[in-house]
């Protein structure tokens, strides 16, 4: 059936029957403010009867409280927010919720607008000729600052005008939207109209057939646009904005643009550049005379001057004095002086008393002046703790923010992140295994020990030189009792603040309680058990933070009971400086002591890591003679080689690992990479070949010296231009006086080679001497090998400022170290001197061949007079030394760390060593 516009509205109006109101106005049959109540979204209707549809954010039914602005502003007019009353101009509708803007406020918030710089897109929205209105507190905060052409926002107005921004856009593009729809309402509206005037004033045979057609058309039509509507309304009620063309903000946005619009707003408004000071003599001179002073505010010792604008302008045409938000201000001394002087001034310009300029006593917020003063740094402690916090947030697991700060940082490793190693893959400390053990059968089976009443240790410290395999071993002990394990090192307790690594400990320990049976691993344990009266002495205070971990460590030990089943390993380099307490029986019971690897020890391990490496080589022999290559190596070392091995071989696109890549390997790990970049002069590379040939020669022809495996001249590692590689007696464990004379005269062989075949001498010997000084004096001070100092032991800690022996002690310590170097010198110069043509023929052999093998020695020297060790000769000389590669300590590192324990013997007594 056929319904007109304007009864299907009538309806949805007040109901009845629409062919009896078609043409009455819906005003008409109830009062806006009923129909609002029962229809919400039917606000009002145009004179000519039209009825607008808008959302119930527009409606104005509820006009606000008329704001506290000027009489101009005639709020009553509220109800005609989008309606155009009849008779009168018709008035832009503005949003609900807004004030309407008087004739004069409208032309000074232009003015506002004109002067501050916004984008083009913003400038658009805020146009107050389209909306002229304002939200009604946005209003309020204006109208109240408004003073002269400006508002004047204190800091809680600007801050409070500022929450306003964001809501103001919104308003505004909604508002503008829904104008548009209305527009779209109306203009739909007048078509049908005039179709249906132009049908009614058609002939009534015209008109059936018309009617037919129109009446499909409009049914067409007004289904169309219906579904149009429908789907607009259906928009809407789904919370999506029309798509609208044009500036497009979203809620950070909105924010954004409040405080890019409030910053202009403020530096107009408050201080900042907008500000000079003025002398009171410039002041009066300048403005004062001229009457162009509109009021003066006091504020403690300064005097804000306000000007008459307009009147400034026109006296200096063009003066930042006239700018919109500028001001003077002039500093006073009292207030009393001051008001005598503006006074006695008057009195002069012969100002009435009624003219006299208006003086204000204001003090700004006591708010606003703390947040000026500690908002900066207000702004920097939250961007601390959000940045704390979402670093905390990063950590996984470790708890969040800095409320997690306490929480271990102990890794887990459970029964799905199994701990894969075995005590199969720890090779060469057999001593150590089994003492672990017993861990691993106490949490696999702890009813054994407990039925004899045995206490059950509680945890082991793994002590020994880096890389030896502590942490390896716990893991394993770990992986074998198939029990969570977590690990932690020292230093993830020490932090910066004082309580936060006893919190962890207590954290990572209440953890492994819950999870028992299970391994807790606390590597390098030194960082938080260091003995606690270290920190005292001349070195000043304790560490509280340190100690307070430790404590808790302590406690925490103590704490565990004898049936829970939490074992706990730690594992340090320096056992010696760890506090006693923690080593005490009840808390790390056990000592394992890890030391480097034997001859044995290496082959293991070697076999260990071996078995991921793809090589064609005999493997007893392979493991046998890369063990005797690298004495002094720690499991990591021998981790590294291998894979070194694997790393050259394939980068020399070999199809397996060959010995040769192996040497190459060891070579470098110990040497350092080769240096081909450093390219030395004839005469340099001369010296450097006779240097290293003198070494060479006396480890030829001393008796107890290391036997030699490589002379080269290819500069290597940091600053070595040519070295001589000698194969240490194999884990030499003590060392005679003739080993140790016959390698400090080896050391110095460069030296006195350089002497002997050059006018002058280099610098190239300076890290011999250095050894050779310090083996000297460790014979003399600490292994008793002077007759003259006796078997006494020196210990001269560098820390120490008093030397703990005489002076005179001391100068018999130095006489001994001279004689014994020279002893060894004139040793080695004897050799040298009698050997001067064996020095020529190895070194300008160097010279070609740049690397002398062993083998080459042989062919130059002839074989060496004495035997060498059986293991030696097993290895490289069944083999005749070919590509043999470096040991693990070439001529100078003659003497090993920890100091191998020498013979008792005496070698002043000229006993024959050769
Ligand atoms: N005995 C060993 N058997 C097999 N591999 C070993 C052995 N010792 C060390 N390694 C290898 O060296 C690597 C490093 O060892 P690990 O981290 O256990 O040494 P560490 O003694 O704990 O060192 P640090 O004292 O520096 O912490 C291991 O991952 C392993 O590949």
């Amino acid at each position: 059936m056929f319904r007109s516009p304007a009864c299907r509205l009538a309806a949805l109006g007040g109901g009845g029957s629409g062919g009896a109101r078609r043409s009455l106005p819906l005003r008409a049959i109830t009062s806006p403010a009923i129909r609002a109540a029962r229809h919400p979204r039917i606000i009002s209707s145009s004179p000519a009867g039209s009825v607008f549809v808008l959302s119930r954010r527009f409606q104005s039914t509820n006009p606000p409280p008329p704001p506290a602005g000027p009489p101009e502003n005639n709020n009553n007019d509220h109800h005609r927010d989008v309606t155009t009353p009849p008779g009168t101009e018709e008035e832009k509708p503005i949003p609900r919720g807004w004030v309407r803007l008087s004739e004069e406020e409208l032309k000074k918030v232009e003015k506002l607008l004109g002067v501050i710089q916004m984008p083009p897109e913003l400038r658009a929205i805020f146009d107050v000729n389209k909306v002229p209105g304002l939200p009604k507190e946005f209003h309020d905060i204006m109208v109240k600052n408004w003073t002269g052409d400006f508002p004047k926002l204190g800091m809680m107005d600007a801050l409070r005008a500022m929450r306003y921004f964001p809501k103001m856009l919104e308003d505004i593009q909604e508002f503008q939207a829904q104008q548009e729809e209305v527009e779209e309402e109306r203009r739909k509206r007048a078509e049908r109209e005039a179709r249906r005037v132009s049908f009614e004033s058609r002939k009534p045979g015209e008109k059936e057939e018309g009617e037919k057609q129109d009446g499909e058309g409009k049914q067409d039509g007004e289904e169309k646009q219906d579904g149009e509507g429908k789907q607009k309304g259906q928009q809407r009620k789904r919370g999506t904005p029309p798509p609208r063309p044009g500036f497009q903000l979203s809620d950070t946005m909105s924010w954004v643009v409040g405080a890019i619009l409030l910053y202009p707003l403020l530096s107009l408004f408050m201080g900042g550049d907008n500000s000079r000071e003025i002398t009171w003599q410039e002041l009066r001179r300048t403005f004062l005379d001229k009457g162009l002073v509109k009021k003066l505010i006091v504020d403690h010792d300064r005097v804000k001057v306000e000007l008459d604008r307009e009147a400034v302008n026109s006296v200096y045409p063009g003066s930042t004095a006239g700018k919109p938000g500028f001001h003077y201000y002039f500093t006073i001394g009292s207030i009393d002086a001051f008001e005598r002087r503006l006074d006695e001034a008057q009195q002069e310009l012969g100002i009435p008393t009624s003219d006299r300029i208006p003086v204000s006593y204001a003090s700004e917020s006591n708010f606003s002046n703390l947040l000026i003063a500690f908002g900066p740094t207000l702004m920097i402690m939250g961007l601390l703790i959000w940045s704390a916090r979402r670093a905390g947030a990063g950590m996984g697991g470790g708890g969040s923010g800095v409320f997690g700060f306490g929480k271990s940082k102990a890794k887990e490793f459970n029964h799905d992140a199994a701990v894969k190693v075995k005590f199969a893959d720890v090779a060469g400390m057999d001593e150590a295994k089994t003492e672990i053990m017993e861990f691993v059968s106490f949490l696999k089976s702890p009813e054994r020990f407990q039925r004899l009443g045995a206490k059950i240790p509680r945890g082991a410290i793994l002590s020994g030189p880096p890389g030896t395999g502590k942490t390896l071993l716990a893991k394993a002990t770990a992986g074998e009792s198939q029990v969570p394990f977590y690990s932690v090192s020292g230093s993830e307790f020490v932090e910066m603040f004082v309580g936060v690594g006893a919190s962890r400990v207590r954290d990572l320990f209440s953890t492994a309680r819950k999870n028992a049976p299970c391994i807790v691993f606390i590597d390098e344990i030194d960082a938080v058990g260091k003995s606690r009266s270290e920190g005292g002495g001349f070195r000043g205070g304790g560490n509280d933070e340190r100690e307070s971990t430790l404590n808790q460590i302590l406690t925490e030990m103590d704490g565990f009971n004898t049936s829970e089943q939490v074992v706990v390993l730690a594992g340090t380099n320096r056992p010696d400086i760890l506090d006693k307490a923690l080593m005490r029986p009840g808390r790390f019971d056990r000592h394992i002591h890890i030391d480097r690897p034997t001859m044995k020890g290496r082959q293991d391990i070697f076999k260990v890591h071996l078995k991921k490496i793809l090589t064609n080589e005999d493997l007893t022999y392979l493991t046998g003679r890369l063990a005797a290559l690298t004495p002094g190596f720690a499991g990591a070392d021998i981790a590294n080689a291998v894979n070194e091995a694997a790393l050259i071989a394939a980068r020399a696109n070999a199809s397996s690992v060959a010995m040769i890549h192996f040497e190459q390997a060891i070579e470098r790990v110990i040497g350092g990479l080769e240096r081909k970049s450093l390219v030395l002069d004839p005469e340099e590379k001369r010296t450097v070949a006779y240097h290293e040939a003198g070494h060479a020669v006396c480890g030829w022809y001393f008796r107890w010296a290391d036997p030699l495996l490589k002379v080269s001249i290819i500069p290597r590692g940091q600053g070595a231009l040519g070295y001589a590689q000698y194969l240490p007696a194999t884990d030499a464990y003590l060392m005679s006086t003739n080993q140790l004379m016959d390698r400090m005269a080896m050391t110095l062989g460069g030296r006195v080679s350089e002497e002997l075949h050059f006018p002058t001498v280099t610098t190239g010997a300076s890290d011999d001497f250095k050894k050779v000084t310090h083996m000297a004096t460790t014979m003399v001070t600490q292994w008793g090998m002077s007759k003259k100092l006796g078997p006494l032991h020196f210990n001269n800690d560098e820390n120490q400022l008093k030397k703990p022996f005489a002076e005179s002690t001391a100068q018999m310590i130095d006489a001994e170290v001279r004689r014994i170097v020279d002893e060894a010198y004139k040793q080695c110069k004897d050799l040298l001197t009698a050997r001067k043509k064996e020095v020529g023929i190895v070194a300008e052999e160097l010279l070609k061949k740049e690397v002398l093998s062993r083998d080459d020695l042989v062919r130059l020297l002839g074989p060496r007079e004495w035997p060498e060790k059986e293991e030696f000769s097993k290895y490289f000389d069944g083999k005749g030394g070919k590509g043999t590669a470096a040991p693990p300590f070439p001529t100078e590192s003659t003497d090993t760390p920890g100091g191998p324990e020498p013979a008792m013997k005496e070698h002043e007594d000229g006993e024959e060593k050769r």
